[in-house]
């Protein structure tokens, strides 16, 4: 379980991108984050895993208190973490099983990482990922030779190999073609389902958050404005998570979903 207590978090630029984040995301859960450009999104989930540090409250993972990680405890908190960007993040000119047998190197004794080789057991592992995102025929084809959409889910097989409890998805789709976007999202939700890995994705297509997730997270300048299951988002509510409108905010006053 995540479990954000009272958190804030102020970049050094004195930007308040957090305010008062009370948040629980069961194991399992598939939720999308959505809001404006600059709302807090990207923050929010990148505080899960560390990439940020929060300025107060608490931020609990799994019954660990994130922000008292050091060092190496950070490094092995992080491999239950699996992140996935926009920008795929992956070395194009070398071969997709090599893409994915790097989520594998900081477990290899040194000699391995100097020589480059990988164990029997880790390329069946790899491999292993690579089918359950359906690209297990393009092991051997170099990386710049495949579409946005297969990189893509290259990236999540990368991601599967270190069999994490959650995933941590910072708009994935944002530069696929809406086909390609649905095909990844459709892995997204097979994994979430089918593996039980909690699926937290920050995402500015409303509709496909709306499709795919379970829950949906509406940030507003830092604050959390809406928490609510899928089905409860009507108009109003998206009004209100991307306008903040006073006349909507009044509209809905008594409803639990508002916070
Ligand atoms: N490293 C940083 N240093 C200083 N300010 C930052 C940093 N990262 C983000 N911010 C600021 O914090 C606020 C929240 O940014 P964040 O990236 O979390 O928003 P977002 O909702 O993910 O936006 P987008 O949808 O454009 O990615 C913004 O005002 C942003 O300018």
């Amino acid at each position: 379980m995540i479990e954000f207590i009272h958190v804030e978090k102020i970049y050094s630029n004195k930007v308040k991108a957090l305010q008062d984040v009370n948040v629980k995301i069961d194991k399992g859960e598939f939720v999308a984050v959505i809001g404006l450009s600059g709302a807090g999104k990207s923050t929010l989930i990148r505080c899960i895993n560390r990439m940020h540090d929060i300025t107060s409250g608490k931020l609990i993972v799994d019954g660990v208190e994130v922000n008292t990680l050091k060092g190496k405890q950070i490094r092995t908190f992080r491999k239950r973490i699996g992140m996935i960007f926009q920008s795929f993040n992956l070395v194009t000119r070398t071969s997709v099983l090599k893409n994915v047998l790097v989520s594998f190197v900081p477990d290899l004794p040194f000699w391995r990482k100097v020589t480059g080789i990988f164990s029997k057991e880790h390329k069946i592992e790899a491999l292993t990922a690579l089918d359950q995102v359906g690209i297990l025929d393009k092991a051997y084809v170099r990386v710049d030779q495949l579409s946005g959409g297969q990189q893509q889910r290259v990236a999540l097989a990368r991601t599967l190999a270190q069999q994490p409890d959650i995933i941590l998805a910072d708009e994935p789709i944002a530069s696929l073609d809406p086909v390609t976007a649905k095909q990844v999202m459709d892995d997204f939700q097979r994994i979430n389902e089918e593996l039980k890995i909690s699926v937290i994705m920050n995402i500015h297509h409303v509709e496909m958050a709306l499709q795919y997730a379970e829950r949906i997270i509406g940030v507003r300048d830092g604050k959390i404005v809406f928490d609510g299951k899928t089905e409860a988002v009507t108009q109003e509510v998206l009004d209100y998570i991307y306008k903040g409108e006073r006349e909507v905010q009044q509209a809905v006053e008594g409803e639990q979903a508002y916070v």
